[in-house]
Order: structure tokens, then C-alpha cells, then sequence
């Protein structure tokens, strides 16, 4: 009997003796040849990928493929079912284009995988951001010790609110990481958590989080309900001197108005590991030593990439042996 055809978009970097093991073994693995979109979606069109079941593609991918958007989905084999993206956030496919295509391709991310390495990020952004150690960590490279002028006194985490915008699964990781460095954390969310899910978090109307948050951290998924849902309206409302955590996505955040509110002294300091526009960062973000800016590491660590992989080819496994994913996005809930 002919071998299911998967196509792997992206590399696997660091699971690859699993999926050898599993995939692999009971697959066909095809590639595109395709160095842009143009080419892929000619590719596309030309039936080479015709018969694939399942796919799975990186975050890195897109820059041969570009979005997974409605033109896209036009073309992809109508074989295709299943799509796994190795990421947490995936703002690059358009799950309703997906949804709405007949059939439709089921999409999987890697949610819970995640959670530690983004959370423990999010934290040293929070304190890095609240003792302003970037200004003398560059002083100091520069062979000026602490600087002169000395840079101001930080202020420490302990009794701080930490108001968590988005109580996924990172949010809910933050939420106890904080609380052992004494942060009060309350929370908003599309929806309140039943107490036990939400470790008894404060929950709050997104008002009442912009205007009582000492540190605003952002943990919500990017779509179109969220993009900018911070900007310099909701600015206006923050506490003088705030501090804005952002390991989610950049476009979250209005990052002109983000650059304005440091500029007027609304934010004290800021915390990214996310850009509007990556990997370009808006030029008063880079000139402001007061900020502390990492370039999209959330997840990079050995653990977590290797377990990302392993739960993204557990989903393309599941998808070929049994007709589906492990884990499905939560639009597509009910899908399946
Ligand atoms: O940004 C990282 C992810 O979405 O997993």
C-alpha cells in the first residue's frame, strides 16, 4: 500500500531522531523546491504536493511560503487535512480560511510547550525593566562601570501589581513565577477563570487592569480582535511611570504609541521580546537605553524547542495514524 504523503515546510531541528522514528518511517516526506511565495504557490498549482495529507511547517517557513492566507489555501492540495505549526502563536495562518475551505485543514499548535521558557523570559523582562539594569549593563560594555550620570535607583517587584492581560497558559505560568517574587497579579481575559484555573487571580475589567497595573504584561494571542489593543488611548489610562511586558506578539501593542508614552515619562520602562514588524525595531525603541529589548527568545532553549518539535510531530503522527490531531486550535474546536 502507498505511503501517506506529508510535506515538511521548515526544518526540524532538534526532534529529528523522533521523527525519523515516527513520521518519517511511515510517510512520504516531501519538500517544496521553492525559494519565495511566488515560487510556492506555482508549486502549489502545479499538483507536485497533490495527495498530501498533513503538513508540517516553523514559524521560519514564511519566508517561503508567506502567510497562510486565503490565496494560499486556494492552491494547497485538497488532499491536505491536517496543518501542524510548530509555535504557540499562530497569527501566521489564517485559521478561517482554513475553517472555511471545503474541506477543511485542521490546524494544531504547540500551546502548552511553551509555557515555561516564555513565562521565565516574560519574568526577566519584568525585573530587568522595574531595576532598569539595561542602561548600566550598557554602560559598563562600554567601559564606564555604572555610568555617570549613575543611572536611577530601580524599584523591586514586591508589592507591585502585576496586571496580566491574556490568562492563557504563559499568563497562568507568569502568574505563579510572579507571586513568588511578591507581585499582587489581577488579570484580564475574554472571559473570567474559575478560581482554581486562575490561582485565585483578581479578575478585572481591561479598564480597571490598564488603570491599576504597576507592570502591564501582555500574554494574549495576536488576531484581529487584539491587534494594537494597546495604544495611546489605552496609554492614557495607565498609571504615570508604568512598566509595559510584552512576549506575545509585537502588533499587540501600537509600537509608535509605545515609543510616545516612554518619550512623555507615561511608561518608565519597557520590557520586549516581540516587534510589530520583525526583525525591524522602530528606531526610538533602540534608542532608548532605558529599555530592555530581546530579539524574540522566548522559547529558545534546548528543552523547549526539542518539546515543541516532539508535540508538533506527535500532531502530524496522530493526523496519518488516525485520522487526527492531538491538539487542535481553539477556533476549530468541535471540528475535528
Ligand atoms: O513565539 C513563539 C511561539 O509562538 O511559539
Amino acid at each position: 500500500m502507498a505511503k501517506p504523503k506529508v510535506l515538511l515546510l521548515g526544518e526540524i531541528q532538534h526532534a529529528g531522531a523522533v521523527w525519523e522514528k515516527s513520521v518519517a518511517s511511515i510517510a512520504d516526506v516531501l519538500e517544496p523546491n521553492s525559494t519565495n511565495r511566488a515560487e510556492f504557490l506555482e508549486e502549489c498549482k502545479s499538483g507536485r504536493f497533490d495527495g498530501v495529507v498533513a503538513a508540517y511547517r516553523t514559524f521560519d517557513s514564511v519566508a517561503v511560503t508567506g502567510m497562510i492566507d486565503q490565496e494560499l489555501v486556494a492552491v494547497l492540495p485538497k488532499s491536505l487535512k491536517f496543518l501542524s505549526h510548530n509555535g504557540a502563536g499562530y497569527d501566521q495562518v489564517d485559521v478561517h480560511a482554513c475553517s472555511e475551505r471545503d474541506p477543511p485543514i485542521l490546524v494544531s499548535n504547540t500551546p502548552t510547550a511553551v509555557n515555561d521558557a516564555t513565562a521565565d523570559v516574560n519574568m526577566f523582562l519584568i525585573i530587568g525593566a522595574l531595576r532598569g539594569f539595561n542602561t548600566s549593563m550598557l554602560a559598563l560594555r562600554d567601559g564606564k562601570w555604572r555610568g555617570s550620570p549613575l543611572p536611577p535607583l530601580g524599584q523591586d517587584p514586591q508589592g507591585k501589581v502585576l496586571g496580566i492581560l491574556g490568562m492563557g497558559g504563559i499568563g497562568r505560568n507568569l502568574k505563579k513565577k510572579a507571586e513568588a517574587f511578591e507581585m499582587k497579579v489581577i488579570y484580564h481575559n475574554r472571559r473570567k477563570l474559575d478560581a482554581e484555573l486562575c490561582g485565585g487571580a483578581e479578575y478585572v475589567s481591561f479598564d480597571e487592569l490598564l488603570a491599576k497595573s504597576d507592570v502591564l504584561s501582555l500574554n494574549l494571542p495576536l488576531n484581529k480582535h487584539t491587534r494594537h489593543i494597546i495604544s495611546d488611548a489605552e496609554f492614557a489610562k495607565m498609571k504615570q511611570g508604568v512598566v509595559i511586558v510584552n512576549t506575545a506578539r509585537g502588533a499587540v501593542i501600537d509600537e509608535a504609541a509605545l515609543v510616545r508614552a516612554l518619550d512623555s515619562g507615561r511608561v518608565r520602562s519597557c520590557g520586549l521580546d516581540v516587534y510589530e514588524e520583525e526583525p525591524k525595531i522602530h528606531p526610538g525603541l533602540v534608542a532608548n537605553p532605558n529599555v530592555m529589548l530581546v530579539p524574540h527568545m522566548g522559547t529558545w532553549t534546548v528543552e523547549t524547542q526539542t518539546a515543541m518539535e516532539e508535540w508538533n510531530i506527535g500532531n502530524v503522527q496522530a493526523a496519518i495514524e488516525k485520522g487526527k490531531l492531538n491538539s487542535i486550535v481553539p477556533e476549530q474546536e468541535g471540528m475535528a
